[in-house]
């Protein structure tokens, strides 16, 4: 039912910019990262890059600069006629080359495998990375795209070196679809961080007395962490300390080379800070967009408007359904102009056969005021809600009524014109009949799946788990990860509900995998129903309840 205290409807949706996403979406956890950095609830992807100076493992290190790097290594070798290489994480395979010297990268996987599970590509990871980077330490946004695939060997060879001469420079970025001005831009706006580091280039070198890194914007000031156009302008006015300009070595003066090979045209452009920004985003957006041949990339992404997260829908004692989770309303300053202090937000929901309708409060969430802050100045406000609902009507969806409390006013959210943020109750995840068993450290641990499955559902259905192993790879820091199918089998303990009955799988989990993701899944093609982006983590350690 509708409050009598809204005053006003609109349909929200088809004008934002993340109209293309309907939840649930493919890049549900993908978005989460980009978008929820600090506050009440957070994946803090951005933590090893802010302050963009940030490195806690090695003196003279930038991890901004190192992710930026490794986004480059990788898109380097992208032959865009073939259709082949580009931004593909086959860099994972390839950090034993000469052309890619130092631990910077193996470091820089070490950070991603965090946020690294079967709901992302690692190939996005690193793109995520070099507009996390540019953001932090002040450069422009850059557009992120969604899709990339990762592949599963070693590229061709072929990132450029600096003692290489111009026309092989130009050859490698011209065979990645960069003309000779993209080339000067990408590699400018790269070296506006970090720098020359003596343990991988001892010969290059010009500031070792002062310390490991011969940083391109100079050793003695602040341009190295900041985004900024330092790099033309002190090319330009001749100050600049750029090892791979004034080095001693003209040889290995790649940039020299690069930065004049048009006449010193586009560092000139380069020198407007503005112009600086402007030209950054767009080289480094086609940089991380320079994909292999059959790889489709989503529109840049926006931070959704509203999100909603399913945290329980599970039969409980009672024999009702627990329900709850979270709504994530967008805050932003001078993209919303939703005031976060009169906010208001309600459910409504339709039962499963369509025919029973019922609202469902929620709460603002207390912790850290309520908020998370994401990349570029994106806010959101959290309401929470937990109900129970009737098993044998069950739910099939919701709308999200947004109101302003001072004036009445509300908004209905219908799932960017889809009518409904759909929910599936024919297969339960059943958390608190879950769980694995870790006492046994060396050997694999015993692990308990549990889902309820509607009794009008069973017939002949499959029932499983699909879960995603993780294999450790010789020579590469990311294991591989590897979904794989497991039945689960009716069980015939006794539910508090006529409408219900358990599926029970239980398996030995190789150590390697305790901390995964997995779905369950009910029956198969179109009509497939899946529980998605559970995680076997929250259950290490935890004793199966019964129900
Ligand atoms: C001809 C092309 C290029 C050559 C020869 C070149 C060469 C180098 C060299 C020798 C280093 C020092 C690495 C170390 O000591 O670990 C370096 C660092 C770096 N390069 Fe390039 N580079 C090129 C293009 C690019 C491009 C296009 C980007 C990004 C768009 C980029 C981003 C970086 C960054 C961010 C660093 C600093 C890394 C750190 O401080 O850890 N480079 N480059």
């Amino acid at each position: 039912m509708r409050s009598t205290t809204i005053t006003s409807y609109a349909i929200a949706g088809a004008h934002l910019a993340s109209a293309a996403f309907v939840w649930p979406s493919k890049y549900d956890y993908l978005e989460d990262l980009y978008s929820l950095q600090a506050g009440a609830i957070r994946h803090g992807f951005i933590d090893n890059v802010s302050p963009c100076s940030f490195n806690e493992n090695t003196k003279g290190r930038q991890d901004a600069a190192a992710w930026v790097r490794t986004a480059y290594h990788d898109a380097a070798t992208h032959d865009a006629a073939a259709g082949t290489g580009g931004l593909d994480a086959s860099i994972l395979f390839e950090t034993d080359r000469a052309e890619n010297p130092g631990t910077a990268f193996n470091e820089t996987f070490g950070f991603f495998s965090a946020h690294y599970n079967a709901d992302v590509s690692f190939a996005d990871l690193i793109a995520l990375g070099l507009v996390t980077a540019t953001t932090s330490c002040g450069g422009p946004k850059v557009p992120f795209r969604m899709g990339r695939i990762d592949a599963t060997e070693a590229g061709v060879p072929g990132v450029p070196e600096p003692q290489q001469d111009l026309d092989k420079h130009k050859a490698i970025f011209a065979k990645a679809g960069f003309n000779t001005e993209d080339m000067i831009a990408m590699v400018a706006c790269g070296h506006t961080l970090g720098g020359v580091h003596h343990e991988d280039f001892p010969d290059m070198n010009e500031n070792a007395n002062k310390g490991e890194t011969s940083r391109f914007e100079g050793n003695d000031n602040e341009h190295p962490y900041q985004f900024d156009n330092a790099i033309a302008t002190q090319y330009l006015d001749g100050s600049t300390e750029n090892p791979l300009v004034v080095g001693h070595n003209d040889t290995t003066n790649s940039d020299k080379r690069i930065f004049g090979a048009d006449g010193n045209k586009t560092m000139n452009a380069l020198k407007d800070p503005a112009q600086f920004k402007t030209m950054c985003a767009d080289i480094f957006a086609r940089m991380i967009d320079s994909v292999p041949a059959g790889v489709e990339l989503t529109e840049p992404l926006e931070s959704f408007d509203m999100k909603p997260y399913i945290t329980t829908l599970a039969l409980n004692s009672n024999g009702t359904l627990d329900f709850a989770g979270r709504i994530r309303v967008r805050v932003t300053e001078g993209v919303t102009d939703r005031d976060p202090e009169d906010l208001a937000v309600r459910l409504a929901y339709t039962s499963r056969d369509g025919a029973n309708n019922g609202t469902i409060e929620t709460q603002p969430e207390r912790l850290n005021g309520g908020r998370s802050m994401g990349l570029f100045n994106e806010a959101f406000k959290w309401f929470n809600f937990e109900t129970q609902l009737d098993a044998s009507t069950g739910i099939r969806g919701f709308t999200i009524e947004l109101t302003k409390p001072s004036t009445g006013a509300a908004t209905v959210f219908d799932n960017e014109g889809t009518g409904l943020y759909p929910v599936q109750d024919a297969i339960l995840y059943q958390k608190a009949q879950s769980c694995m068993d870790t006492t046994t450290p060396t050997k694999p641990f015993p692990f308990t799946v549990t889902a309820a499955v509607r009794k009008d559902q069973t017939a002949g259905a499959k029932t499983a788990m699909e879960l995603a192993f993780r294999t450790p790879r010789q020579g590469v820091v990311i294991d591989k990860l590897e979904k794989k199918m497991f039945a689960l089998e009716r069980s015939d303990k006794k539910t508090p509900s006529d409408e219900y009955v358990l599926y029970e799988l239980q398996m030995p989990l190789a150590a390697s995998s305790w901390s995964t993701t997995m779905d369950l899944v009910l029956g198969e093609g179109e009509g497939e129903k899946r529980v998605t982006h559970l995680t076997t983590t929250e259950l290490a350690g935890v004793a199966c309840k019964p129900l």
